[in-house]
């Protein structure tokens, strides 16, 4: 019998556990808005910068949310919006300013850049400290030899491990020992994913696109995180029964019919095909409402941490 049956024993078929990213998020949204206040009556406001370059609709969506969720925090929160065609110099200008700057914890370049723009470079030009999507070689270092401590954990990953521990419980299981797979091998997510998984004692495997029968490998999957940015390119059949689905990929596809200004609809959908692995799964995060939400939550987190710590360097 598979080792995650208790959910899937024969005759008591059962579905999957919807994993509430929106819920969980706005706890961890709740505990930050309590230490930020805690931290603000010490003297200390957190604070937030976003960099955007350009006019892209879908990236200006998200670094509203971002600023609002600051907001909501009650942080310091400043947006830079620059035109698509600033210099290389002037954004890493921008960054070198906003490192000087004692109001501002946390630096977020918002990506993709524009092609003339060497994004390795900028995000390397962020300080450490202020990196609070932990992007820069040293935190991605930090991740790699396990000091989490010091590290600031890229947000999409550490959302998503509070996700599984969500999981986890609803399930009755423990993590140690589990078999995880993570579909997707990028700086942002699946590498750090992998280290996250790996500190919490679970057998990890970074499956890509050159991986031969992936149908086999996700079906060893007693975790699988699904990172790979392609709509719905894992069939439900490949789940493991019982096993957990976190689906990282927000894919806007072709929808049914016109909405109210006449133009084609649109729907968001996962890499995973969520009905079919709904009926296998013990627990699955829904697209949209799951891991998204969480990255969000995560980059307040980040920007307390790097206030909290940076305020403990200067007492
Ligand atoms: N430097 C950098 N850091 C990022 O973290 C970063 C970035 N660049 N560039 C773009 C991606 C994308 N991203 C999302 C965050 C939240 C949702 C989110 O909340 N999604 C909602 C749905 C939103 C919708 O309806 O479009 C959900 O899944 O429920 C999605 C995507 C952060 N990114």
């Amino acid at each position: 019998m598979s080792e995650l049956s208790q959910t899937t024993r024969a005759g008591t078929h059962r579905e999957a556990f919807i994993i509430d990213g929106k819920a969980v998020s706005q706890r961890v949204l709740q505990e930050v808005s309590e230490a930020a206040s805690t931290l603000i009556a010490q003297g200390v406001r957190p604070g937030l910068a976003v960099v955007l370059v350009g006019e892209d609709p879908a990236s200006q969506v998200y670094v509203k949310s971002k600023g609002k969720a600051a907001e909501g925090c009650g942080f310091h929160s400043v947006q830079h919006t620059l035109s698509r065609q600033t210099s290389e110099a002037d954004i890493l200008a921008l960054v070198g300013r906003l490192n000087a700057d004692p109001a501002i914890h946390g630096i977020l370049v918002q990506l993709p850049l524009p092609p003339h723009v060497n994004a390795t470079k900028v995000l390397e030009s962020i300080s450490p400290a202020k990196d609070v999507d932990g992007f820069h070689p040293i935190n991605a270092g930090l991740l790699a030899i396990g000091d989490i401590g010091r590290a600031l954990v890229p947000c999409t990953p550490a959302g998503s491990m509070l996700l599984i521990d969500e999981a986890i419980k609803a399930l009755g299981l423990k993590l140690a020992g589990l078999d995880a797979v993570v579909v997707g091998r990028s700086n942002i997510v699946g590498k750090p994913m992998a280290q996250l998984l790996l500190g919490e004692n679970c057998t990890v495997t970074i499956a890509h696109s050159r991986t031969r029968d992936l149908a086999a490998v996700v079906g060893g999957a007693d975790i699988l995180v699904a990172a790979v940015g392609r709509p719905e390119m894992i069939p439900g059949e490949w789940i493991k029964p019982g096993a957990i689905v976190i689906d990282v990929g927000i894919n806007r596809i072709p929808g049914e019919g016109l909405d109210k200004n006449g133009k084609p609809k649109t729907r968001l959908v996962g890499d995973v095909a969520f009905e079919a692995a709904k009926a296998r799964a013990g627990a699955i995060t829904p697209v949209p409402g799951g891991v998204g939400p969480m990255t969000i939550a995560m980059l307040m987190k980040n920007t307390l941490t790097a206030a909290i710590r940076c305020a403990e360097r200067t007492v």
